[in-house]
């Protein structure tokens, strides 16, 4: 049984050139939360990271005095919400991860998230785009499909907007897929890699099985869809009311920010599916949509294709991308009505 700090390790090992660079600072912002501490954590694990921020409306210095305690080399420092921590927390910043908001209770859709979220994220994108205006900007914060574009909306309403900087973190949908399918089959899910394109809630979570070689049919793949758009509800009604996932996202934001730095340090064919602007669908009016994504120095290096999918898998897409375009218009209009200070 491997520890996360030794599988991070053999990673970097197999995956290093002599002259890859590792000297990157991330920033967790919303770092005391259900999903910001054990990710904060796994980031602390990770060799690749040299600095770590910790920036949260509250407690992020206590989080950041625990893991500070671990015996890795990357300096962590916690951040109080007055207006210097947040820009010290992201100046220099190579990678944000922005898990800040609220979660789920049962009976709410992502959706119902926006109200709260949406200026929570504004905000926060705000300072980014002041402080850290070429970082990485990965968004976990709910719901994903329009807090994407109201951070777009926002970098470009200061003019450094750079689309290939941007991501909405999907990674948990892939988990889940392969997770899910290892369990129908017996396989081993470590060796699974489903593709998951669209968005990240219910219909817009489309998973393309017929990718992976797999054709389950009739309710077994009815059964199999269903549970992967609705992992997320899955949880929540667990949790009964105390919140949504938090350690398999933790772990989900770990890995997508591991694939961004093995990729920024050098590694090549580093693939992994995102939430970004994308020109797939733009001619329906869909201008983000996760699919595979090669990821390099300068952050998206290529889009790919959904690629060949079966009768059933389109009808999914269709059904998707119309609830997509409704999401995301809804975060553009949010920021053009309400800009904020
Ligand atoms: N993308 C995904 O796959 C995915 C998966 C799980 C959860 N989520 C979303 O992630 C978000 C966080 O979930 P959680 O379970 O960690 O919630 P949580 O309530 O446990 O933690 C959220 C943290 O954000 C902080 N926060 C609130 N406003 C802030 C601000 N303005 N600046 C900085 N920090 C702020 C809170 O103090 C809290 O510590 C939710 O919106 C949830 O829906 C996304
Ligand atoms: O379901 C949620 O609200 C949280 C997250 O988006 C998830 O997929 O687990």
């Amino acid at each position: 049984m491997f520890s996360a700090r030794q599988i991070f390790a053999q990673a970097s090992r197999r995956s290093f050139s002599a002259s890859a660079r590792v000297n990157s600072k991330v920033t967790v912002l919303g770092a005391a939360g259900g999903i910001g501490q054990p990710l904060s954590l796994l980031l602390k694990l990770n060799p690749r990271v040299s600095q770590l921020a910790l920036y949260d409306i509250r407690l992020a210095p206590g989080v950041a005095a625990d893991i500070g305690h671990i015996n890795t080399k990357s300096e962590v420092r916690g951040y109080d919400p007055t207006p210097s921590g947040l820009g010290e927390a992201l100046k220099g910043a190579e990678v944000v991860l922005i898990p800040a908001g609220v979660p789920r209770k049962p009976g709410m859709t992502r959706d119902d998230l926006f109200n709260t979220n949406a200026s929570i994220v504004r905000d926060l994108a705000k300072a980014a785009a002041d402080h850290a205006p070429e970082a990485n900007i990965l968004i976990i914060s709910n719901p994903v499909n329009s807090t994407v574009p109201i951070t777009a909306e926002v970098f470009k309403s200061k003019g450094v907007y750079n689309p290939k900087r941007l991501f909405g973190v999907t990674t948990l949908d892939v988990v889940r897929a392969s997770r899910f399918i290892s369990q129908l089959k017996s396989t081993d899910p470590a060796n699974e890699n489903i593709t998951v394109v669209g968005g990240h809630s219910g219909a817009t979570i489309v998973p393309l099985l017929s990718q992976s070689g797999y054709n389950l049919s009739g309710d077994k793949l009815d059964e199999y869809v269903r549970r992967v758009q609705f992992g997320g509800d899955e949880v929540v009604q667990a949790k009964d009311g105390a919140g949504s996932a938090t350690l398999s996202m933790a772990m989900a934001g770990a890995r997508f920010a591991e694939s961004l730095l093995k990729a920024a340090q050098g590694q090549k064919n580093v693939i992994e599916p995102t939430f970004v602007d994308s020109p797939l669908y733009k001619d329906q009016g869909v201008e983000y949509f996760a699919s595979n994504v090669e990821l390099g120095p300068n952050g998206v290096e290529k889009i790919h294709p959904v690629g060949k999918i079966t009768d059933h898998e389109q009808k999914l897409l269709d059904a998707c991308l119309k609830d997509l375009s409704g999401n995301i218009n809804k975060g553009i209009k949010f920021v053009k009505e309400n800009p904020g200070q």
